[in-house]
């Protein structure tokens, strides 16, 4: 969604709390749309609080979008400009729901915290998940991946837009807490590359690049975005 012009700053906004349990990151795999980190949820090792929440919210998994360019990729736009990739940590809230999957049917049941990437300097942290890419480049691909501490790659800077939306793709349920992060993070372009080098279909199938694989931009209708910064 088009953010900034059309958000107003609320005062009552708390900062993010984000604790997360490096030890409680399971695998990362290529589901044939993006590639992720999923996480042991199964208490509340991993989570974030505050900010627009009411509950904490504990992590169940973390993915990219990105574009074949790096002209665009990510699903929101500031100053209508898109970025070249955007990060999604999707977190569901376990104080209400029993289940994820009733979480997402929910409309206080998911936060995803986005941070936009930009071209620029290499960022050691998303090399980690970069150097395991090879492996996972057919659908269906997985490899075990131990300790990761996904906080490396959400930005110091305390400042984000909030508004309630939906998942980005099917069942695209109105159960998300947006909260998307004002500073982006940097990457070079080796590391955007291999995002690229990703592919969509199985092994043995007619190779098709996993690139593109974001959502249009959709009107913001009546919805209201509030920024935690003035
Ligand atoms: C059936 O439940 C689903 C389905 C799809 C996704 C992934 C979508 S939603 C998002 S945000 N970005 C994405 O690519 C879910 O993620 C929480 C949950
Ligand atoms: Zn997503």
């Amino acid at each position: 969604h088009p953010l900034w012009q059309n958000s107003v700053y609320d005062p009552v906004l708390k900062p993010l709390k984000i604790s997360y349990d490096p030890t409680t990151c399971l695998h990362i795999w290529n589901n044939g749309y993006s590639f992720l980190v999923e996480f042991d949820d199964s208490a509340d090792r991993s989570i974030i609080v505050g900010g627009p929440l009411e509950n904490q919210y504990r992590l169940k998994q973390f993915h990219f979008h990105w574009g074949a360019i790096n002209e665009w990729g990510s699903e929101h736009t500031v100053d209508c400009k898109f970025y070249p990739a955007e990060l999604h940590l999707v977190h569901w809230n376990a104080v209400a729901y029993p289940t994820f999957e009733e979480a997402v049917m929910e409309g206080d049941g998911l936060a995803v915290i986005g941070v936009f990437l930009k071209l620029g300097a290499h960022h050691e942290g998303l090399q980690t998940l970069v150097d395991a890419l090879p492996a996972i480049k057919h659908k269906d691909t997985v490899i075990e991946f131990d300790v990761f501490d996904p906080s490396c790659l959400i930005p110091q800077c305390p400042d984000y837009w909030t508004y309630a939306g939906s998942l980005t793709t099917p069942p695209l349920t109105e159960s998300v807490t947006w909260i998307i992060k004002k500073q982006p993070i940097e990457v070079d372009e080796n590391q955007l590359e291999a995002f690229r080098m990703l592919l969509f279909t199985s092994d043995g199938e007619e190779e098709k690049r996993m690139v593109d694989n974001f959502r249009p931009l959709q009107p913001l209708m009546n919805r209201t975005v509030r920024s935690s910064f003035q």
